[in-house]
């Protein structure tokens, strides 16, 4: 099965999401220089800045893709919004010196799709799991395919009610 029950959780707070995309600067800043990113929204938008502010990139594009339609099944791909032509063509028409990014990787559909738009990109995600490795060029964390990442910004803070209460009766 491609996508089995994603029963595990993996909850990211702000601080480990900005330390893991850091990382993700951090080894993206070995492999190349590039001279735009395009950022696969919406959730590349926040690891896309952290990475221009850490590798001085100021050219910052997006590809509006959405697949999760219902919370965490993935329904049909829309291409809301593709990548400027402008961007696509900065060296050779194909991609070349543009860094995508993306918040993660799962089937690895999302990033099958911009790299049919950009086959000479280089493709980055903070967050990977095993079937969409293959997809991604960069990454930092691995996490297993049965597992959820539930990221800070759709998370809020709720009581917890205490063991005791839980246990008794
Ligand atoms: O590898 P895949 O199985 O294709 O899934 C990965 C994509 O799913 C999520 O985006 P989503 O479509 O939920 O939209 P969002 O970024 O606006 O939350 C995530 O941000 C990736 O872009
Ligand atoms: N937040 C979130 N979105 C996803 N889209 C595909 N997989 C995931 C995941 O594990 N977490
Ligand atoms: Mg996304």
């Amino acid at each position: 099965m491609e996508n089995p029950a994603q029963d595990k959780a993996f909850p990211v707070s702000w601080d480990m999401f900005h330390r893991d995309s850091r990382a993700l600067a951090w080894r993206l800043s070995s492999v190349g220089e590039w001279k735009a990113i395009v950022c696969i929204t919406r959730g590349g938008l926040v690891p896309a800045g952290i990475v221009a502010r850490e590798l001085g990139i100021r050219t910052i594009e997006t590809v509006c893709i959405a697949s999760y339609h219902d919370y965490d099944t993935q329904g049909r791909l829309d291409v809301i919004k593709p990548v400027d032509p402008k961007v696509v063509d900065l060296d050779d028409g194909e991609g070349s010196g543009v860094l995508v990014i993306d918040d993660l990787v799962d089937t690895g559909k999302t990033m099958k799709v911009v790299r049919e738009m950009l086959p000479k990109a280089h493709f980055a995600t903070v967050y990977a799991k095993p079937v969409g490795v293959p997809m991604v060029d960069t990454f930092v964390t691995e996490v297993s395919q049965d597992t959820w990442i539930y990221f800070p910004w759709d998370m809020g803070w709720q009581f917890q009610p205490p063991l005791a209460k839980e246990t008794a009766g």
